[in-house]
């Protein structure tokens, strides 16, 4: 596995690379790899012929310089989960080299940055649209991997790069979970033994969300659901529980229609962890011919 810090080095190898005719695939991360990563590049592996995996702290989509500063790093153990997994190239760029002179240059996209999380963590998104069409411009990836875990990432990058034209393919991979329900993210290294344990009640909300939809509840209902579950776990401090239209996340009123997404956010102590689901509401009665 090659290793390149600046695109001097990265770029060449890329286009020697696509000149022979191999499709480049693109796992943008920011370090402390776990399972959840894993799958997003054997999904990669199965769908190109050479991956790169980058990783990256992006400064940009912290609010507080605080939960910037505690991001774990782990860049040996990251390199070696990553070359174990058969990555070609990872790229790790400098701050310097990702923000040239400092942060100026922004990709905005109003109509789902400020919505759910966007609200709960303002600027988050413009930070994250704006790291993911740098990291995109980088590489050149005939396409790029990104985890369902942060849905409203997703729908973000995708309809960014539908946007502004940009010729690559964005894939969602399904969540990877714990036994326990929990979902594998870096920030669940920092529970507290006891928040730990709590915090598969996210997944049992999300559960309770989904059966209530499948049931043919409105979404308010499937929100009311999703945050009694939450409320009955002591440890856990609900930020948000949501019941939008999975393709556009848009408010849902009534009974849904088709397929919906459940957005879950919750504090244990000073950890923020967000979850989701998606469900669809039972097909109606067809009318008597
Ligand atoms: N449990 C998971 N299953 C599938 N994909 C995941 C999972 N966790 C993270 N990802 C995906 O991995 C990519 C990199 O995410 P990131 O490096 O921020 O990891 P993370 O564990 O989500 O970290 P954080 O604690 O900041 O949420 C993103 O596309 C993200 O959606
Ligand atoms: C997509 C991403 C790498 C942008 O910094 C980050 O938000 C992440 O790891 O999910
Ligand atoms: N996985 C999303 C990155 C973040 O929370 O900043």
């Amino acid at each position: 596995m090659k290793i390149a810090r600046d695109l001097d080095t990265l770029r060449p190898l890329v286009a020697g690379w696509t000149a022979a005719g191999a499709r480049v695939g693109l796992v943008t991360t920011m370090g402390a790899l776990h399972e959840g990563h894993m799958a997003l590049i054997r999904a990669a592996r199965e769908g190109s012929d050479r991956v790169v995996a980058t990783i990256f702290v992006n400064p940009t989509q912290f609010g507080e310089a605080a939960d910037l500063a505690s991001y774990p790093r782990r860049e040996d153990a990251d390199l070696a989960m990553l070359r174990a997994a058969g990555v070609d190239a990872a790229w790790l760029p400098t701050i310097d080299h990702m923000y040239p002179g400092g942060p100026d240059t922004f990709v905005a996209v109003p109509s789902l940055e400020g919505i759910l999380m966007g609200a709960t963590r303002p600027g988050h998104f413009r930070g994250v649209a704006t790291a993911v069409a740098k990291l995109l411009n980088g590489v050149g990836p005939h396409a790029a991997w990104f985890g369902e875990k942060d849905f409203q990432q997703l729908a973000l990058v995708r309809k960014m790069v539908r946007d502004l034209l940009m010729p690559v393919a964005i894939h969602g991979v399904p969540t990877v979970r714990e036994g326990d329900g929990l979902a594998l993210s870096s920030r669940n290294a920092r529970l507290s033994a006891a928040d730990r344990a709590a915090a598969p009640v996210l997944h049992r909300a999300l559960l309770a969300g989904r059966a209530a939809v499948e049931r043919g509840a409105a979404a308010a209902a499937a929100e009311g659901a999703m945050a009694r579950v939450v409320a009955s776990e002591p440890r856990a401090a609900l930020a948000s529980a949501d019941c939008r239209d999975a393709a556009t996340l848009a408010p849902v009123d009534g009974r849904p229609a088709s397929e919906v997404v459940l957005l879950l956010a919750a504090r244990f102590g000073e950890v923020l962890l967000i979850d989701q689901m998606t469900a669809e509401p039972p097909t109606p009665e067809e009318p008597p011919s």
